[in-house]
């Protein structure tokens, strides 16, 4: 006998690659993007509809075994069917499963299998029109915006807007050098939108959103309202800003990588800052890339994408090249601000003091005398990155890694920066109990002190993540550097890029030999970029900027090429021999990672298998290199393997990773191992 029924696809956060199936009874009809619960095994979880349908069946159809939808927990869909698409797209493409991508995406406490208060339901069907902006800087007063562009910020802003009337439309990469005016091409993008009443969600990395650009924005476009998106809130804040994108209340949206995930109506242009920035990449749980992920949404939605940098990913360049992107420049900085002037310094001969060379020493002086800041950049915190024992040998390793401590010298503490590991200082070698125990290399924490030594008279202000870590801290020490009196700045990759400091035009960049010199096929694009960036920061107001880059490798070509020439010949540069060896962007990269607390034989053999299953597979198309152990090979007392799989072409290599998981229940070697896929990897550690 045939008969009616109501059923619901569901995902659900759990490890599954498939939708769930239930039944819905008749006066159930929930959109899909609403919140479900169901059960599940002899428990309930909380799921979202992905879609319903009224099936006929008959009495032999084994949909009558469904379970039925226990509950229906909002009254209002959480997403639009817009932004379940690219959710479902994400997790085929990443090979993740799905119900865990789309919780990934939910505030965490929308994770929660409970429904919104009625407060926040009604807020969600019918939101108030008048929503304070967020943040609430200066009250929000619109100032008026007297900043006129250049001719060349005008041109460029013209052809941005042009192509973004053609059709097919197509990305837009914003090539502008550091200090050119990119954010305020954004800003007059972004405008016209809002008197609209459209919706504009803007991506910045993680280090990018600093109080500085919040104001920036704020501060342009007035009362308008501002949804922001950070790793910083708590879950109540969360939430409020993600119901305020959501009910199309907040026209700005701006936030780091998984704000890509928040959903607004009316969304009608994505900004990428720094499209090349490796924060956009999540690298742990469900690893995706917020830029390519943008790509695909303003793809699905038919609106223009825009990203800006002054050292593009070499991915994004050789899409410009092969007209995937629409490319614009801008090669000037505005009013008399002219780029910095590089130089490269060989440590070599010196004996060097606070890690620098007379030379950079004597430029600091410099910088000092004339009322100007200097900033000192090292790539590594803390005091020294080993303590080691002079008599014997011994050096302070950490128990869960293949990593050295690190000695923090203001807390006495020997940290591990790979697993956060702790312990106090011992007082003698623990193997000879030599009491001399000495330090090597240096971090930030020394430089700083030795920097106040060697100039009792400056002011030295270090920002680095130890020295950021209480709130305000960051501000008031950003805020110093504002105050333009000369001092001697000393940080990490967090001053490398965004800051606009007017009176900074000294910039001595240490340390920068290990890229130079690292089996990292993206090292050399990461330095380049690095350098850049860093290097943007002097100079950049009406005083002219130096750059001193120390190193013990003088002679290296692309460091020449990059220092002489620029960002884009090196890049180039890199290009042709990532073509010769069929890298990325010339073909196509997954990296199979697998862990086991047992030993490092055991992840490696779990990978061979895979190797071997790969082969029976796709024994053309792809290549498979590995497995090895990760470079660092222990991490929180896992050993750690990789197998890195390539291919020219993109689908066949999918297509394998797809059968493969199919089969991932009759991997031998399995059980102990976690193992993950990192589709278009940009990490190898
Ligand atoms: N047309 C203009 N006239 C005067 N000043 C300008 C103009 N456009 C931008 N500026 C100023 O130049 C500085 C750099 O601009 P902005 O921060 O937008 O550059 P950017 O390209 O985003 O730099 P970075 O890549 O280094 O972050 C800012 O202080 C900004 O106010
Ligand atoms: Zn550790």
């Amino acid at each position: 006998m045939n008969q009616e029924r109501h059923i619901t696809q569901v995902a659900v956060p759990r490890p599954l690659r498939t939708l769930l199936s239930y039944t819905l009874s008749t006066e159930q009809q929930p959109a899909p993007g609403t919140r479900v619960l169901v059960p599940f095994g002899k428990q309930y979880a909380v799921g979202l509809v992905m879609s319903t349908a009224t099936v006929a069946t008959d009495a032999a159809d084994n949909s009558f075994m469904l379970k039925a939808v226990e509950t229906i927990l909002d009254a209002t869909p959480l997403a639009d069917p817009h932004l379940l698409e690219l959710l479902q797209w994400a997790a085929r493409y990443y090979h993740h499963p799905v119900g865990e991508v789309i919780f990934s995406a939910l505030p965490g406490a929308l994770r929660k299998p409970k429904p919104l208060s009625s407060r926040l339901q009604k807020w969600l069907a019918a939101p108030p029109t008048c929503l304070a902006a967020e943040p609430n800087p200066d009250g929000n007063e619109r100032l008026p915006n007297t900043l006129l562009l250049t001719d060349e910020q005008q041109q460029c802003l013209h052809s941005i807007q042009q192509w973004n009337q053609q059709t097919p439309r197509r990305p837009i990469l914003l090539h502008g050098i550091t200090g050119s005016g990119k954010t305020e091409i954004y800003l007059r993008l972004i405008e016209p939108l809002f008197t609209a009443g459209k919706q504009v969600l803007v991506i910045v990395p993680e280090i990018g959103l600093t109080p500085q650009l919040l104001l920036r924005f704020a501060r342009f476009f007035g009362d308008t309202p501002m949804a922001c998106l950070h790793s910083g809130l708590s879950d109540g804040e969360r939430l409020k800003a993600w119901l305020q994108a959501r009910s199309g209340a907040a026209r700005l949206i701006i936030g780091t990588r998984s704000a890509i995930f928040t959903p607004a109506p009316h969304l009608a242009m994505i900004v990428i800052d720094e499209e090349h920035d490796a924060s956009l990449k999540q690298q742990e749980g469900f690893r995706y890339h917020a830029r390519d992920l943008a790509i695909k949404r303003a793809q699905m939605l038919d609106i223009p994408i825009v990203m800006g940098t002054a050292t593009p990913s070499l991915e994004a360049l050789y899409n410009a090249q092969t007209s995937r992107f629409h490319y614009v420049r801008l090669n000037q900085r505005p009013g008399t601000t002219r780029k910095p002037d590089l130089h490269i310094q060989d440590t070599r001969p010196f004996e060097l003091q606070a890690g620098l060379t007379p030379h950079s020493l004597q430029a600091i002086r410099q910088t000092l005398a004339r009322g100007e800041q200097a900033m000192v950049f090292l790539n590594r915190r803390g005091f020294a990155p080993t303590l080691f024992c002079p008599a014997c040998g011994w050096h302070a390793s950490c128990q869960h890694c293949s990593a050295n401590l690190t000695w923090h010298a203001r807390r006495n503490r020997l940290v591990c920066h790979h697993c956060g590991a702790e312990q106090a200082t011992p007082l003698q070698c623990p193997v000879c109990k030599n009491p001399k125990l000495t330090t090597q290399g240096q971090g930030t924490e020394r430089l700083e002190l030795t920097l106040q030594t060697t100039f009792p008279a400056a002011l030295v202000v270090r920002i680095d993540r130890d020295s950021t870590s209480r709130k305000g801290q960051l501000e008031d020490k950003l805020s110093t550097v504002r105050g333009n009196d000369p001092l001697i700045l000393v940080g990490t990759q967090m001053l490398a890029k965004g800051h606009d400091f007017p009176n900074l035009t000294l910039v001595v960049i240490l340390d920068i030999d290990q890229s130079l010199l690292s089996t990292d096929y993206r090292a050399l694009e990461r330095l380049g970029q690095l350098l850049v960036q860093v290097a943007g920061r002097a100079g950049r107001a009406d005083k002219p900027g130096r750059v001193i880059l120390q190193t013990s490798q003088p002679e290296h070509p692309l460091l020449h090429q990059l220092v002489g020439q620029g960002y884009t010949p090196f890049a180039r540069q890199l290009l042709e021999d990532r073509k010769r060896w069929h890298f990325p962007p010339f073909g196509y990269q997954a990296l199979i990672r697998a862990s086991s607390t047992a030993s490092m034989e055991k992840a490696l053999q779990f990978l061979e298998h895979i190797s071997q299953r790969l082969l029976t597979i796709d024994s053309a198309t792809i290549q498979r290199l590995g497995p090895i152990p990760a470079p660092l090979e222990k991490r929180a007392n896992r050993y750690r393997a990789q197998l890195l799989l390539s291919s020219q072409q993109r689908a066949a290599l999918h297509a394998a990773l797809h059968q493969l998981l199919q089969q991932a229940t009759t991997l031998p070697g399995r059980s102990g191992v976690r193992w993950s896929i990192d589709i278009d990897p940009i990490e190898f550690s």
